[in-house]
């Protein structure tokens, strides 16, 4: 499913109506019926009272108001500017609706006070104040009113966005409506799914306003919500006459003293995720703790000299190992260690090792010297999390911050690797600059380990034979997935980073189901994004 910025929502809006030919009135209407029709089938009440602005997101409340009057609500509304100030399509529909018996009220500053009466007496509170035109902070009788409205609405229903949040930003100018269903036109926009702006939009609804895909064509960037219908078909199948080595061989590189339990997770991570084998190759010295660690994945002793860690003249063994065996992918970091010498094992495996990888944790940090060595490489996905694209973009954790997309997009396609951008909300990135998120996962995954159990699940797909991309996708989504599941029976305080491996299970039992049996809109033009992103 496309996720756009409100800019580029306005820039497919104008294609719509200046190349393509579909009026603006058209649009609204579609819009205003879409609210109505959401408003009837998923929010309970017969009454319904409609604030609007002087915009078009007023123009959309005016229409939905006489939808919901032809629909047999009893509708009140209630403008915030004086009729003769609005323009175009709100104009009309403001027109049409003052020739209905629909009483329509010009607030005054003086009549707060009833407005806050009134308000508690309508089931239903349509907040049609401002939509993506926000252009300042609100104030005066504006702010009074949103502020109204989350004091004594039972249930609001916002058009588009909430009033008061940016649509470019995301921030709160002000004040914010603070709503229990969003019905939004076309697309879903980032402030509906990027915090602190999601915290306020309450159950988002997508109305299909008839703008066609075509009108995309005017975008820069793909950029897309993961959701299950674009992940469950990736899992390979399984056939009759499979044996172990059709699912592929993970080479699981990592481990030092005192980090033996990463490896150890991508290890099971990686089976758990269908992998045919895996085999954690270790620093010697460590290796009796990996067997009794272990029971399914095998190890491999590199010779240490008593060290701990991997050293630089382990490059050519391990290379040897990896090349020569029937290892169909390799994931390195997970605890290497910080050792100078195991940095530079790591950066010399990573130049020359020539199957498909996934690079995590310290491999990375071992990276941040010289990233430039990605560049050589085909079918490679990172897994940073912030602090660790920092160090290996030298960009400062804030500055990622305020730019998930932007700053992975960047690495991913002047490296030509897969980013998998790692926080509460990830990133993917891929080579040619498309874009995913993952809206799905949970606070209580913010524990020791869970990264290694990803770096485990995507290399265990690349072992499986998926192409990096498709890896980064449906790794990130089962392992968020899984995280979820897992948090509903142990609680987010109690989750820790093996119960994500336990509920792997669970989470593509949970994909196949859906894959069997996809969510089916019961209206073709309303789009539940809960539902359409799977849990
Ligand atoms: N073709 C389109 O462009 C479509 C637009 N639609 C609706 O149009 C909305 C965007 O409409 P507009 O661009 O007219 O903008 P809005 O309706 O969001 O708000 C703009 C109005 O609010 C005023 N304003 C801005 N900031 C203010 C502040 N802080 N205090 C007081 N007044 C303030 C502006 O002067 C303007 O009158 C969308 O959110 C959506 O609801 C829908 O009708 C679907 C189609
Ligand atoms: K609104």
């Amino acid at each position: 499913m496309r996720l756009l910025t409100s800019s580029e929502m306005a820039a497919v809006d104008r294609e719509t109506i200046q190349n393509l030919g579909i009026p603006g009135t058209v649009l609204m209407e579609n819009a205003a019926r879409g609210v109505a029709t959401v408003i009837y089938k998923y929010v309970e009440g017969n009454s319904v009272l409609v604030v609007c602005g002087g915009g078009n997101n007023g123009g959309d409340g005016l229409a939905a108001a006489r939808n919901l009057y032809n629909m047999g609500y009893d509708v009140e509304v209630v403008m915030l500017t004086q009729p003769e100030k609005l323009k175009g399509d709100a104009k009309l529909n403001y027109s049409i609706l003052s020739k209905l018996p629909v009483p329509i009220y010009i607030l005054k500053e003086t009549e707060l006070f009833e407005f806050g009466l009134k308000l508690r007496d309508f089931d239903i509170v349509v907040d049609a104040i401002f939509g993506t035109g926000l252009s300042r902070p609100v104030e005066g009788i504006y702010k009074q009113v949103i502020d109204l409205i989350n004091r004594y609405a039972q249930k609001v229903v916002a058009v588009d966005i909430p009033s008061g949040l940016s649509g470019s930003t995301g921030e709160i100018l002000g004040t914010c409506v603070i709503a229990d269903y969003t019905v939004t036109f076309a697309y879903p926009k980032i402030v509906h799914v990027m915090p602190p702006a999601c915290e306020y939009v309450g159950e988002v609804f997508i109305v299909d306003i008839s703008i066609p895909e075509e009108a995309t064509s005017v975008l820069d960037t793909d950029r897309f919500i993961l959701t299950f219908e674009e992940v469950a078909f990736l899992l390979p199948p399984r056939e009759i006459m499979s044996h172990k080595y059709t699912f592929g061989h993970l080479a699981v590189i990592g481990g030092s003293k005192g980090k033996t339990g990463a490896p150890s997770m991508v290890a099971e991570a990686s089976l758990r995720t269908g992998t045919g084998l895996s085999t954690v190759i270790v620093p010697s010295s460590l290796n009796e703790i990996f067997e009794i660690k272990l029971t399914e994945a095998m190890s491999i002793p590199v010779e240490d000299e008593n060290k701990g860690c991997f050293t630089a003249s382990s490059v050519q063994t391990v290379l040897d190992v990896v090349e020569s065996g029937k290892f169909s992918a390799v994931a390195i970091g997970p605890g290497l260690g910080n050792d100078p010498e195991t940095f530079e094992f790591a950066r010399e495996f990573i130049r020359q090792c020539s199957k498909p990888m996934v690079i995590d944790a310290d491999g990375l940090n071992a990276l941040a010297e010289n990233p430039e060595i990605l560049k050589s490489k085909e079918n490679v996905i990172v897994t940073p999390h912030i602090g660790e694209f920092s160090r290996l973009t030298k960009l400062s954790k804030e500055e990622i911050l305020s730019d998930l997309f932007g700053c992975a997009q960047d690495f991913a396609v002047e490296y030509g690797v897969t980013v998998v951008l790692k926080s509460g909300r990830t990133v993917i990135a891929t080579p040619d600059g498309k874009l995913y998120l993952n809206v799905i996962g949970n606070p209580g995954m913010a524990t020791a380990g869970t990264g290694d159990v990803l770096a485990g699940v995507i290399g265990g797909l690349l072992a499986m034979g998926l192409e990096a991309e498709d890896a980064a996708k449906l790794g990130v989504f089962l392992h968020s997935l899984s995280g979820d599941l897992a948090a509903q029976k142990l609680t987010q305080e109690s989750l820790i980073a093996t119960d994500l491996i336990k509920y792997l299970p669970e989470a593509i039992k949970f994909l196949k189901q859906k894959e069997s049996s996809p969510a089916k809109n019961e209206l073709p033009f309303v789009t539940s994004l809960r539902e359409c992103v799977g849990v």
